[in-house]
């Protein structure tokens, strides 16, 4: 039997276990993620977000990551199928929102580290939470196959993971997201997330997405910022020289704003449950 407290929570619905492991103690492998995140026979979730200290992480901060050592608390992300990633930025304000919930952090301003680095955190007047996400990489063009056999064209953007941001003409909601984009394993080596992206005029998009290792989701906060580039650029813009989008997703609605000094993600966070959970 396995049992452990856990927490539950969404961003925009994109929704997280959350497992506090202050010391480093827990195993979490594959499998037993996949059975937390199952929502028949766990709790339910698109991810897991083990909240640990960073100096009890049990793994090499090197490259992109080596910023992390300085915040005290990780952001250790796995997705619904156990495979982990390097960021989650809906999940990064989950896991600051139950930070201050838990007494771990106060203040209006918390550093969370991530696999693709330190993320500063603002919480607003409104309850809000800001990430700064850093600079988004643009890689060019790229496309997909999705299962319903059509393609489509996007961006190659990094946003510490992985996202083709296609922007598509006409409603969103009619396409076919009910299994996972076909990517081109060359310029995806680890796979990606793909959102379909449509504008609906005065600085408004409309996006849905699937997500690499958890399917389609009802929101992705790097996936919104990846949207966000493609369509500044599909617009005639630079990401640099300034921009602010409001991404609506089916779970909710987030704002990016794009400057030189890189993207900020902005958008609700709560915590919905705690308790203790038992697995067999
Ligand atoms: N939902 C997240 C992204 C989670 C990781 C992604 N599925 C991947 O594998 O890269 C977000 O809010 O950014």
């Amino acid at each position: 039997m396995i049992s452990m407290r856990f927490a539950k929570g969404h961003g925009t619905e994109n929704d997280f276990v959350i497992l506090p492991d202050p010391e480093g103690a827990l195993d979490l492998g594959a499998d037993l993620v996949a059975r937390l995140c199952d929502r028949r026979a766990g709790i339910g979730g698109d991810g897991v977000l083990r909240v640990v200290r960073t100096r009890a992480l049990g793994e090499p901060l090197t490259g992109a990551a080596a910023s992390s050592e300085a915040a005290e608390w990780f952001m250790d992300y796995r997705n619904a199928d156990g495979s982990i990633a390097e960021m989650c930025g809906n999940g990064v304000r989950v896991f600051a929102r139950y930070l201050l919930h838990a007494g771990l952090a106060e203040g209006r301003s918390i550093d969370v580290g991530t696999r693709a680095g330190l993320r500063s955190v603002t919480i607003e007047d409104n309850g809000d939470i800001t990430i700064d996400m850093g600079r988004p990489e643009v890689f060019g063009d790229g496309g997909a196959r999705l299962a319903d056999g059509s393609e489509v064209r996007g961006l190659r953007v990094s946003v510490g993971n992985p996202h083709l941001a296609c922007m598509v003409d006409g409603p969103v909601g009619g396409l076919d997201l009910t299994s996972a984009p076909a990517l081109d394993p060359a310029a995806f080596p680890e796979g990606g997330n793909v959102e379909v992206v449509a504008p609906l005029g005065d600085g408004v998009l409309d996006m849905r997405v699937y997500e690499r290792g958890s399917g389609e989701t009802r929101s992705c906060g790097t996936g919104i910022v990846a949207a966000a580039v493609a369509a500044t650029r599909a617009a005639g813009g630079a990401p640099d020289q300034g921009a602010t989008w409001r991404v609506r997703v089916p779970g909710g609605e987030c704002i990016v704003l794009l400057d030189a000094r890189g993207a900020r993600l902005r958008g609700p966070a709560v915590i919905v449950a705690e308790g203790q959970v038992r697995l067999g």
